[in-house]
């Protein structure tokens, strides 16, 4: 067990960086709600992190709607629609976000949220990175809407170090497929 979230991190954001990016579409093209969810918030991946592009292609060509996360000075996130990687425009801390805000709430109109992560635990605990964005966000997801986390295989581990604000996620996504959690 890790003694802080902040050791947590640290120890799965150095392991994370020292290996190669892999693409989470082969992991989750297969998956019925994935095929099925009209609407879906996701994820610009940046460095190491799960890969989202052909992700959000593939969502985009088979006509769904993306959701993609904009980052507000205090670490809120606001939402807007993907039309193409070409229409993001750099944010804060290195993210490339959509231009056209459509408010806090626009996640309550997700039928599925992949949100990014750092670990996830046997038990739903996600470990982010820090900002509190997703403890917020999560809060405004419609109840009964599925909520999964994007990791690598190796972050999915039996126990992380948690708070009563965080906001529990039924799955984890790998590039290898969906590992139920909670
Ligand atoms: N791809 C992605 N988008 C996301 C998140 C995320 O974790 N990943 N977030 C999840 O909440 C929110 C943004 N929160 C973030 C918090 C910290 C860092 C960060 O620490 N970035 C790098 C580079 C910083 C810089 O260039 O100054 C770093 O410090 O190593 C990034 C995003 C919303 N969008
Ligand atoms: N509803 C909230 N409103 C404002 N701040 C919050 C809220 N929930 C959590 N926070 C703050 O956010 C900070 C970071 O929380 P935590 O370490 O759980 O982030 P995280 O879930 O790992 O990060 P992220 O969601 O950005 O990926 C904490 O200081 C916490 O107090």
């Amino acid at each position: 067990m890790f003694a802080s979230k902040a050791v947590a991190r640290q120890h799965f954001l150095t392991a994370r960086n020292a290996r190669p990016a892999e693409d989470l579409l082969p992991g989750a093209r297969s998956l019925p709600l994935l095929q099925s969810a009209q609407r879906i918030a996701l994820y610009v991946s940046m460095g190491a992190e799960p890969q989202t592009g052909a992700l959000i292609d593939w969502l985009l060509a088979s006509g769904r709607e993306v959701l993609l996360p904009i980052l507000y000075a205090d670490n809120d996130l606001g939402w807007g629609v993907a039309p193409g990687a070409a229409d993001l425009v750099p944010g804060r801390l290195g993210l490339s976000e959509p231009r056209a805000d459509l408010g806090p709430l626009a996640i309550s109109t997700a039928q599925l949220v992949l949100c990014p992560a750092v670990a996830v635990a046997r038990d739903g605990v996600r470990l982010g990175r820090g900002g509190g964005s997703y403890d917020r966000a999560l809060t405004r997801v419609t109840p009964g809407t599925p909520i999964w986390a994007a990791v690598y295989d190796s972050e999915v581990v039996d126990a992380l170090p948690s708070d009563p604000h965080d906001h529990l996620v039924h799955a984890a996504l790998t590039p290898r497929g969906l590992v139920p959690v909670g």
